[in-house]
Order: structure tokens, then C-alpha cells, then sequence
């Protein structure tokens, strides 16, 4: 699929506002058929980076382009679908008007029943936008976006107050979406929703992209592995050792995150004959992204 030329590229993206660099010198390319979950805290440069791609804001330096052209005209934007953290939609508009009046912009629509199907909006089609409830209004919002079969999909924190059902229905969408072919770009802070569904992971830290690859690339940044066993240790003494990070004591069991993990586990077995069910795990993402963005927590503790 990287073999393919990418839809969208951001190349040396540069974006400030007044004295804060809100992107700088970033670069993203989006495939088809990958969702690229774009990471960082709040205030990374995750929704400037959307709003580039999407012709809403222009660089400063650097380029923005999607299928090749500038983003935003209108042969762009109907290929184009985006869910934004805010939404400003007629609120006295019923649920299939809207889906219709968005539809009707798109070449190839999806049906109605598809779309209701996708974003589950069973029983909402005749009901006020303005009168449902923030998840159900979150699910017409997807709904809108996928409803031209766009080859480029903008989720902007999609899940952001759905509840479990809803979240796993959207997420089951765009697995589909990315089947039939559509690149996807996520921005979440939900950790395991972009281990769960993104093919690449991009993390943004101060306005500048720290990491870039695969989710097993950028959890393979860290050295930090997660011990646990069933020992008499303290947690309180092994928690002293060189290379824990943390030890703490559930029930029969003792937790570790320890970098690096073997000079911690030789010790484990050596003071503890007895220790007994050893697992050592790679980092998770949540570990990664934490190691990566440090800085900046220390910079806004700083500033
Ligand atoms: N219109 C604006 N005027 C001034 N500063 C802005 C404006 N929009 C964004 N910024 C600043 O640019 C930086 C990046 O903001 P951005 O909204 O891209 O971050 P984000 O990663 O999407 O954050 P969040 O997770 O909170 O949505 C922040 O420091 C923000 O305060």
C-alpha cells in the first residue's frame, strides 16, 4: 500500500499563531486503505494539522495537498469527508433532511439505509438534530461524513462521548471504510482506539511530529516492559531497584514496569526462589506516547 502514491501529504507544514508554533515542520503522508491515528495532548497541533489538510487554515511554510492538488476546492472537498470536534448544524433540521441535504453534494452518495446502517441511526431519521442527545448527534455527524463514500475521511475525536455500543459501531465502520479502500485520519486520546484501529500512528508533541510509523514501531520507541509474578517481594523494596520505574502489589501478584527489564528480572529470580507465573509484556502505546510527550508536560510544567 506505501508503494502507491499517498492521497494526502503535509511536507515542512508550518502554522503559527502569534508566538505559539502550532505546527512546525511537520510531515504526514495518508494511504489508502490506513487509518493513521494522529496522537498527541492537548493543544499538540492535532485539529491545525486537519484544518491544513482540509483548506481551512493555509500554511505558513511548507504544503499542504490532498490527491495530488491544493486542499479545500470543491473537486477536493467531494472526496473528501470530515468529522470535526464541532459541528454547527441546523438544529430544527430532522436527522434525514440533513442526510439528504449532505447527499445531495456528493457524486456517488451512499443510500440512506447504508448510511443509517453505518453510523447507527436506527429510529433518529425523523427526529430534530437539536433535540438529540450529544452521543446520538456524535453518530449523525459520522453519519455525514461517510455519507459521499469519501476516499479521504477526517475523524476529529469521533468517539468523544459515545458510549461502548456506539463506540464499537464506529469503529467496525471504518474498518469497513478502509476496507473498501478510503484512508482515514483519526485524532483520539484514547489510546487503545488507536491501537484497536489504526494501521499507522503519528504523534505530535509542541507542534513538532516525534514519532511516525507502525503502532508496533512507535511502541518499540520505548525499552519499558511490564513484569508481573506471583512473589513475597515487597513492592515497596523492589521498587528501589535500579531500572523500576514502579512496583505495586496486587493481591498474590507483584507489578513492574521496569527499563530495561532483564537486570530486573535475573534479580527477581535470584531474591526469590519461590517466584512463581512470570510475564513480561512490551509497552502498550499508552506507555509510548507518555515517554514521547514528556517534554512537553515538562515545558507546560515549566512555563
Ligand atoms: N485560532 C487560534 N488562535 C490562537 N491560537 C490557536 C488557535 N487555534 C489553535 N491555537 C493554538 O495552537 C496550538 C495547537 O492547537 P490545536 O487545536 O491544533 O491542538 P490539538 O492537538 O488539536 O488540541 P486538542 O487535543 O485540545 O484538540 C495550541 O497551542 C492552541 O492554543
Amino acid at each position: 500500500m506505501e508503494s502507491t502514491p499517498p492521497l494526502a501529504v503535509l511536507r515542512g507544514a508550518c502554522k503559527r499563531y502569534g508566538a505559539t508554533r502550532a505546527l512546525d515542520r511537520v510531515d504526514l503522508r495518508l494511504h489508502a486503505g490506513q487509518v493513521t491515528a494522529l496522537l498527541g495532548v492537548n493543544g499538540a497541533g492535532k485539529s491545525t494539522a486537519v484544518a491544513l489538510l482540509l483548506g481551512l487554515l493555509a500554511a505558513d511554510a511548507g504544503e499542504a495537498s490532498v490527491f495530488g492538488r491544493a486542499p479545500g476546492s470543491l473537486a477536493v472537498r467531494r472526496q473528501c469527508g470530515a468529522m470535526l470536534q464541532t459541528a454547527a448544524l441546523p438544529d430544527r433540521l430532522e436527522v434525514g433532511e440533513l442526510l439528504d441535504m449532505v447527499r445531495a453534494g456528493y457524486r456517488r452518495p451512499r443510500s440512506v439505509a447504508d448510511c443509517v446502517a453505518l453510523a447507527g441511526l436506527d429510529g433518529l431519521l425523523g427526529r430534530r438534530y437539536g433535540k438529540l442527545s450529544g452521543g446520538q448527534q456524535r453518530r449523525v455527524q459520522f453519519a455525514l461524513a461517510i455519507c459521499g463514500r469519501p476516499r479521504l475521511l477526517f475523524l476529529d475525536e469521533p468517539t468523544t462521548g459515545l458510549d461502548i455500543d456506539a463506540r464499537q459501531g464506529l469503529w467496525a465502520a471504518v474498518r469497513e471504510l478502509v476496507a473498501e479502500g478510503s484512508a482515514v485520519l483519526l485524532t483520539t486520546h484514547y489510546l487503545e482506539e488507536a491501537e484497536a484501529l489504526s494501521d499507522r500512528v503519528a504523534v505530535l508533541d509542541g507542534g513538532r511530529l516525534v514519532a511516525e510509523g507502525s503502532v508496533d514501531e512507535v511502541r518499540a520507541r520505548v525499552s519499558l516492559r511490564r513484569i508481573r509474578c506471583r512473589s513475597r517481594l515487597a513492592a515497596e523494596a523492589v521498587a528501589q531497584w535500579p531500572g523500576v520505574v514502579e512496583a505495586a502489589r496486587e493481591g498474590e501478584a507483584l507489578r513492574i514496569a521496569a527499563e530495561p527489564a532483564e537486570p530486573v528480572v535475573r534479580r527477581l529470580l535470584e531474591s526469590d526462589p519461590a517466584l512463581r507465573e512470570l510475564e513480561i509484556r512490551r509497552a502498550g502505546l499508552a506507555d509510548a506516547f507518555l515517554a514521547l510527550t514528556r517534554s512537553t508536560d515538562a515545558r507546560q510544567e515549566a512555563a
